[in-house]
């Protein structure tokens, strides 16, 4: 691709086998930190893509009990509602050998996300840096839940943005709260999957859009995409 950044893609045959081989790769770059660090922070998105990367991750022979797993960002629902995030992990990912991981809040029970903000950042920031990230991609160009229309992007993609921020955006049912922009860049190693030929459409406009137009474009420079039809 080409445009005034430069966007680093690998292209799978099929999905079975992009799940597979990125497992394989996030397993691998865990072992690898793991090698000089205590523990490893992970993050992964939630939505629907994730899923069968999950399937393929959760059986990896890693040391499971020094991960720590966070989300990018949440839905502001019951850990138990359909739409979250939090189940969505714990269904998919802790299971199997990645059930010794240790999951990071990224929802309490407060009717805001607001009122939880600052226990959640107090609560994450000792982990920090993120050591392994994968991140999605919706067809507005949003990743996490950095929405081109969101009420808190211009603070989420600030150089000095803070580690969480909350989002509203008109196209979604819920409040959201997620990592922002400058954390997300901080991240050791940075991958973005995205699936279908509309998605790799997107990321060819975000590629020359400013972030405040398309979010992805603030993590570009920094990401490796993974791509299948
Ligand atoms: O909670 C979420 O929705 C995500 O974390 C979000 O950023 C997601 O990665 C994209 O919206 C892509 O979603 P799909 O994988 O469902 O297309």
């Amino acid at each position: 691709m080409e445009g005034h950044t430069r966007v680093k893609l690998l292209t799978y045959a099929d999905r079975d086998m992009m799940a597979i081989d990125l497992a394989q790769k996030l397993a691998g770059e865990l072992t690898a930190t793991l090698m000089h660090e205590e523990r490893a922070l992970l993050v992964v998105p939630g939505g629907t893509t994730p899923g069968p990367i999950f399937d393929a991750l959760c059986a990896a022979d890693l040391d499971w009990n020094r991960v720590d797993v966070l989300l990018s960002d949440e839905r502001w629902v019951p850990a138990d509602h359909p739409r979250s995030n939090t189940r969505l992990v714990r269904e998919r990912l802790l299971v199997g050998r990645a059930a010794a991981a240790r999951m990071l809040p990224l929802y309490a029970s407060a009717d805001t996300p607001e009122l939880a903000l600052a226990q959640l950042e107090q609560v994450i920031r000792p982990y920090l840096p993120i050591s392994v990230a994968l991140l999605g991609m919706g067809d507005d160009m949003h990743t996490a839940s950095l929405f081109p229309d969101g009420d808190n992007l211009t603070a989420a993609l600030a150089p000095d943005a803070p580690l969480l921020v909350t989002m509203r955006s008109p196209s979604q049912p819920e409040p959201r709260i997620s990592l922002t922009a400058r954390v997300l860049r901080e991240a050791l190693s940075l991958h973005i999957v995205i699936t279908g030929a509309e998605k790799r459409a997107a990321l060819g406009r975000a590629k020359d859009l400013p972030p405040e137009q398309a979010p992805i474009a603030a993590l570009l420079d920094d990401a490796m995409i993974h791509w299948v039809d």
